[in-house]
């Protein structure tokens, strides 16, 4: 045997002797369950509560230790003696220092002995006598498994990746971080095997779903996903420093480290229905599921469910601070507008005719309206003015010189008059309960619009929004993710009604029609969209908020999601120079009023861990166009392969087919195809189907290739990238510079980019936005 396999063959039987610790806590947990249920006979409520507890206790665990993780155990550290020689709860010795004599001098050559062995696995493990077999990945002691470095190695003398496959080792990747010392173990020095997980692992063939990094965590990522969850915590970094794979792994370590005060209660806000797919494999596969929430900004408000876009004019205007004011006064006005009461009130009090004319009628609105209180919730109010003004009209009082009697009879006036049915029918009519869809339909009138938006938006921009509102349908169809945004204010503004509004089934074809802000992917989401569906009864509070991509937030929806954390700590990742989002000031007022004046801890991440070095090179100079004053990440590995460039001449479709048939044929994993957000239908018909299909080793049919408006290609990863035209992608939008700097940066091993007329292809056929600037 060689030292690869016989280190191999070593950790082979650790594994081994874990899974049969596993299959023990297996039976151990089957026969709990099996106890309990036969306690039914028991039956006093102690004994019941009791059982319950245990049985929920009991299936927790067999679910954990069902799930086959591909790889339960997967580091290593081999350790000096610590300094202060204390343990921890799982019993592993914490002590991140060495203790003074760990390291001696021996036949001239500093030597020692390495005192403990630490395995990290997803799940901690303990054997029969609680000696950790394997340690939690989150738990304190397993934290130099991440944070070592040969700077600052502490006691860490080797630290080892193991990769395994189910109940297989198959390799192990060894780093030295004391590589001057003579370390021994068991008597032998400590044989170091191959060159470095992380490498491995991000050259590895990229799927639509993102994987958890916990084998190879870095140092400067560790800190924030450990970072203590006691205020706001900002995490900046360039794209592929491993902005969203932390936010996850954060959720996770603060479950692990106070389940009780985050269970249930952690919401990460992601931006698209995409990004959402991606991710969302990530936190079971860390032995968490449930608990976390993971909503795309269309999906935040409970029964509403959107994933187009609206063109970014359009955009400016729903998603700007303005549109909150416009939202006050059109859902005040809108009670104006739905009711539909005859001109008058009549009723019978007391024998007599009393009647309310339109005058009068408007006047007890405007004065129920006035404050601030929720729409619906002022009917009780407007009812009680109604009342009130019939009595004063009715003249009753006068037969009543006595108060008390006066009292007596004005409660028998409103007992009879409140429930006759034609004041009952008024009210009804007079004072409907508004649904936040039915102010957003009032709007669609202009002139209207122009009332309650005045000095607010220009007649342009009122035109614009007017028309684009019109596509919603009564019952909530047709809306884009800045409706949702809208509609959410508006639920605030209007009070819960009664009924909460149905949710919506969607027909996607529905969205196809017509639309000039279509949306993408409807089909592949919509397993999601039913989720989102069960999940309706949404909580409103969370203990934790975690924001992706947070650059991207409107005013509008920092308000949205700021509605839903009052009371809770924040973890906010981003990076200005991907933002899509016209006016940073007025969005950044808006954070800041969600955030609140708790304090900030912030965080900078600086490697980037997606792109080769030739591609980084290449989103640089687009970059230092967008953004001059800001810094690059700096890529860690390079590949050898340069960006292909190619001009499209006349037959643009005919060009993309071919350079997304020589990327599929180059790379193993996927293919992003980036386009203009307005050329995505036409490029997804450019590319059918089977051009873009591929056989799995188990036979199944995958999808490789991805169309993607450029939009939506925000935090999404592809092998290899076909970035169509960056003029065009940089002409959409007054921030289209830092939109296709998005876009050249989701490659981890291949770049091509097609140069259109548009761009102005050199003889290299590159397109000028992307030349290398002279000196
Ligand atoms: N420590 C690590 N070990 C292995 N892979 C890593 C590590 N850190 C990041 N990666 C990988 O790098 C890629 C980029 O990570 P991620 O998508 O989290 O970056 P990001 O900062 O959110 O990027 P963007 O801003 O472009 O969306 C992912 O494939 C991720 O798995």
């Amino acid at each position: 045997m060689d030292v690869r396999e016989r280190e191999i063959h070593g950790e082979q039987e650790h594994l081994d002797a874990v899974y049969r610790r596993l299959e023990e806590k297996i039976h151990e947990a089957e026969f709990l369950m099996d106890d309990a249920a036969k306690r039914v006979q028991v039956g006093t409520p102690g004994a019941l509560v009791e059982r319950d507890a245990q049985v929920f206790r009991a299936g927790l665990h067999l679910n954990r230790l069902n799930a086959e993780f591909e790889d339960f155990l997967f580091g290593r550290v081999d350790l000096l003696a610590g300094k202060d020689g204390e343990r921890g709860a799982d019993g592993a010795y914490t002590s991140v220092e060495p203790a003074d004599g760990a390291v001696r001098e021996r036949d001239g050559v500093p030597t020692a002995e390495i005192a403990e062995t630490l395995h990290i696995g997803r799940l901690g493990v303990l054997d029969a006598d609680y000696v950790p077999l394997v340690i939690d990945w989150r738990a304190p002691a397993a934290a130099p498994f991440y944070r070592a470095t040969p700077v600052a190695p502490g006691r860490v003398v080797r630290r080892r990746v193991i990769r395994s496959r189910g109940r297989r080792v198959l390799g192990v990747e060894d780093d030295l971080l004391r590589p001057e010392l003579r370390a021994l173990l068991d008597g032998r020095e400590l044989p170091v095997v191959g060159d470095g997980a992380l490498m491995a692992s991000l050259g590895r063939a990229r799927t639509h779903a993102m994987r958890d990094i916990v084998a190879s965590i870095q140092a400067e990522q560790d800190e924030v996903i450990r970072a203590p969850a006691v205020s706001v915590t900002e995490v900046s970094g360039g794209p592929g420093t491993g902005k969203t794979a932390v936010a996850l792994h954060r959720a996770a370590y603060l479950l692990y480290q106070d389940r009780r005060r985050y269970a249930g209660g952690i919401l990460i806000v992601s931006p698209t229905p995409l990004l959402v797919s991606y991710t969302e494999g990530v936190l079971p596969s860390l032995g968490e599921e449930g608990q976390v929430a993971i909503r795309a900004l269309g999906s935040l408000a409970e029964g509403f469910e959107a994933d187009a876009y609206d063109d970014q004019a359009v955009a400016r205007i729903k998603g700007g601070s303005a549109m909150a004011r416009v939202l006050h006064r059109a859902a005040r006005g809108t009670v104006e507008v739905v009711a539909r009461p005859p001109g008058r009130l009549r009723v019978v009090a007391f024998g007599a005719r009393v009647e309310l004319d339109a005058e009068e009628l408007a006047a007890i609105r405007q004065s129920a309206l006035g404050g601030t209180a929720p729409v619906n919730l002022l009917r009780p109010r407007a009812r009680r003015l109604l009342l009130d003004a019939l009595w004063r009209k009715s003249g009753a009082r006068r037969h009543y010189p006595d108060s008390e009697l006066a009292a007596e009879a004005r409660e028998a006036f409103n007992e009879d008059v409140g429930t006759e049915d034609d004041f009952l029918e008024f009210l009804d009519a007079w004072w409907p309960e508004i649904t936040p869809v039915r102010v957003l339909a009032a709007m669609t009138d202009e002139r209207r619009l122009g009332r309650w938006a005045r000095r607010v938006l220009r007649p342009a921009e009122i035109r614009l929004l007017a028309r684009s509102l019109r596509r919603i349908t009564p019952r909530g169809e047709g809306l884009s993710v800045h409706d949702v945004a809208m509609l959410d204010e508006l639920r605030t503004l209007l009070g819960a009604p009664a009924r909460p509004e149905k949710p919506r089934e969607i027909d996607p074809l529905e969205q196809f029609t017509g639309l000039e802000e279509v949306t993408t992917f409807a089909d592949r989401s919509s397993p999601r969209r039913d989720r989102a569906d069960r999940e309706g009864a949404e909580r409103t509070g969370y203990a934790h908020i975690i924001v992706d991509e947070a650059q991207d937030l409107t005013p509008m929806q920092w308000r949205m999601v700021g509605r839903r954390g009052r009371q809770a700590t924040w973890t906010v990742v981003g990076d200005p120079a991907q933002s899509s989002w016209p006016a940073p000031e007025e969005a950044a007022a808006e954070r800041e009023a969600a955030l609140g004046s708790r304090p900030r801890r912030r965080f900078e991440l600086t490697v980037n861990y997606r792109n080769p070095a030739e591609i980084a090179a290449v989103a640089d100079r687009v970059l230092a166009l967008a953004m001059p004053h800001m810094r690059p990440p700096r890529a860690v590995r390079a590949t050898g392969a340069e960006p292909r460039y190619r001009a499209t001449g006349e037959d643009l479709a005919g060009v993309v087919r071919a350079e997304t048939r020589r990327l599929l044929a180059e790379v193993e994993g996927t293919v992003g195809v980036v386009v203009a957000m307005g050329r995505r239908e036409e490029a997804r018909g450019w590319l059918a189907a089977r051009d873009a299909g591929a056989v799995e080793p188990d036979g199944a049919e995958v999808e490789r290739v991805v169309v993607l408006g450029s939009l939506e290609a925000k935090g999404l990863e592809y092998d290899a990238t076909l970035v169509v035209s960056p003029a065009e992608i940089a002409d959409e939008s007054p921030v289209g510079l830092r939109v296709l700097y998005v876009a050249l940066t989701r490659a981890t091993q291949r770049l091509t980019v097609l140069a259109g007329p548009k761009d102005a292809p050199d003889a290299g056929q590159v397109p000028d936005l992307l030349r290398e600037l002279d000196g």
